[in-house]
């Protein structure tokens, strides 16, 4: 698969961009915030009477259009056809992953080019290559050539930043935005779905809440240091990501030697391992674990904790990773899911329809928001 080849590169072309240029960026949070906007505007509409929308679906065209404003620059972000290109190619792509492992590893292979997902991951590849194509040419990109990176004119946007950090080698610039895509889109979105369904669950949290972000915006506005500002939001979405954290096991390995541990216990060569994460439900590190707690990281941040937040990494919270290939977009992540629940909750009333509990989908290693996850919204009067 292009896409995942592009992250699993040895080169670590997407990986350095995303390291040393995606976490980088002063205008990142305006950006996010813009597009956002509009997005709401688009798809929740002015109406101020309550109405019924489709958080599981709309959460995942926010965190498209996000992240697209950084990722391609504003003109394809604001592209429906774009939109659709991104959100299906990485939907694709985790479905062809499924159907691949049901299947025996040796006839994985030769199947992939048969499965209809992956089928369509292919056609959508040389799509992406024909949307970002004029986008080339107008800057004078050309993936072969090589451009000093002091004499480009400056776009903040990873094809930019690809095509610096390439410095001529060859790389897929259309299969990289898919594994952008696929990197960030999916986990980023399910994120913020479980968050304001937390929230809501949670209502008193909701006056609290918007105070925190009147005031942090009121201050610094849609920036950095605004959204820095946001600390019982930063401490109810890490709380959120202790108890639904994305994947039952994390950080999935192969041994590829025989590995003896320090307590004595030997890893032959070739056994697959990961990470067990209900760590992050131990009553010995967190107690009362199994209660949803919006001031738990707070009050950790607030005792000298320097890992309580949410892009923070230790031991006992692991959904971002640990160790060296930590996530490297887990502060563009965190800015985008905190400036998603600070403007929405700012913007509109929220609840969940009566009646209903969203219940958490355990599908294999995967935790799943409730796919059929509604919210009753209505703009605020201003
Ligand atoms: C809530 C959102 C996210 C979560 C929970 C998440 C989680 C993770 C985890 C657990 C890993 C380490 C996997 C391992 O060691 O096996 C990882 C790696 C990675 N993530 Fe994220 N991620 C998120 C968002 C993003 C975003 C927004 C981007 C890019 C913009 C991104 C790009 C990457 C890349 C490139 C790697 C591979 C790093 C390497 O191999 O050195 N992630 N992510």
């Amino acid at each position: 698969m292009d896409g995942q080849r592009v992250v699993t590169d040895p080169r670590k072309i997407l990986i350095n961009v995303t390291k040393t240029k995606l976490n980088n960026q002063s205008s990142q949070c305006e950006l996010f915030h813009e597009h956002l906007t509009e997005a709401l505007e688009e798809i929740w509409t002015d109406c101020d009477e309550w109405h019924t929308v489709d958080w599981s679906q709309h959460a995942v065209r926010f965190i498209g259009r996000m992240s697209a404003s950084v990722f391609v620059g504003p003109e394809l972000a604001r592209d429906p056809k774009w939109q659709e290109l991104i959100l299906s190619s990485s939907m694709n792509t985790f479905m062809g992953i499924r159907s691949l492992r049901a299947l025996p590893a040796f006839l994985r292979p030769l199947v992939h080019w048969f499965l209809p997902e992956l089928r369509k991951c292919r056609q959508q590849i040389r799509l992406a290559r024909a949307m970002l194509q004029p986008i080339f040419d107008r800057r004078g990109y050309g993936q072969s050539q090589s451009i000093e990176p002091g004499k480009m004119e400056k776009f903040e946007d990873t094809i930019q930043w690809l095509e610096e950090t390439a410095a001529g080698r060859p790389y897929d610039a259309a299969a990289a935005q898919i594994a952008f895509a696929i990197s960030a889109m999916h986990t980023t979105s399910e994120l913020l779905k479980q968050s304001l369904l937390d929230i809501c669950m949670h209502p008193d949290l909701i006056p609290v809440l918007r105070d925190e972000a009147q005031k942090a915006i009121e201050e610094c506005g849609w920036t950095t240091a605004g959204v820095f500002k946001l600390q019982l939001l930063d401490s109810a979405i890490k709380e959120t990501q202790r108890l639904k954290p994305g994947l039952l096991v994390n950080l999935e390995r192969k041994a590829l030697q025989d590995v003896t541990l320090p307590n004595g216990l030997t890893i032959p060569r070739g056994t697959n391992i990961a990470v067990d994460a209900s760590i992050m439900w131990d009553p010995a590190i967190y107690p009362n674990p199994l209660s949803y707690d919006a001031y738990r990281f707070l009050r950790l941040r607030k005792s000298g904790n320097t890992a309580a937040a949410l892009a923070s990494t230790s031991p006992e919270h692991i959904a971002f990773g640990i160790g060296k290939p930590i996530c490297p977009g887990r502060f563009f992540a965190s800015n985008e899911v905190k400036i998603a629940l600070a403007k929405i909750l700012l913007t509109y009333d929220v609840r969940i329809p009566e009646g209903i509990t969203p219940k958490i989908v355990e599908m294999g290693f995967e935790m799943l928001c409730d796919p059929d996850a509604k919210l009753e919204v209505r703009k605020r009067k201003d």
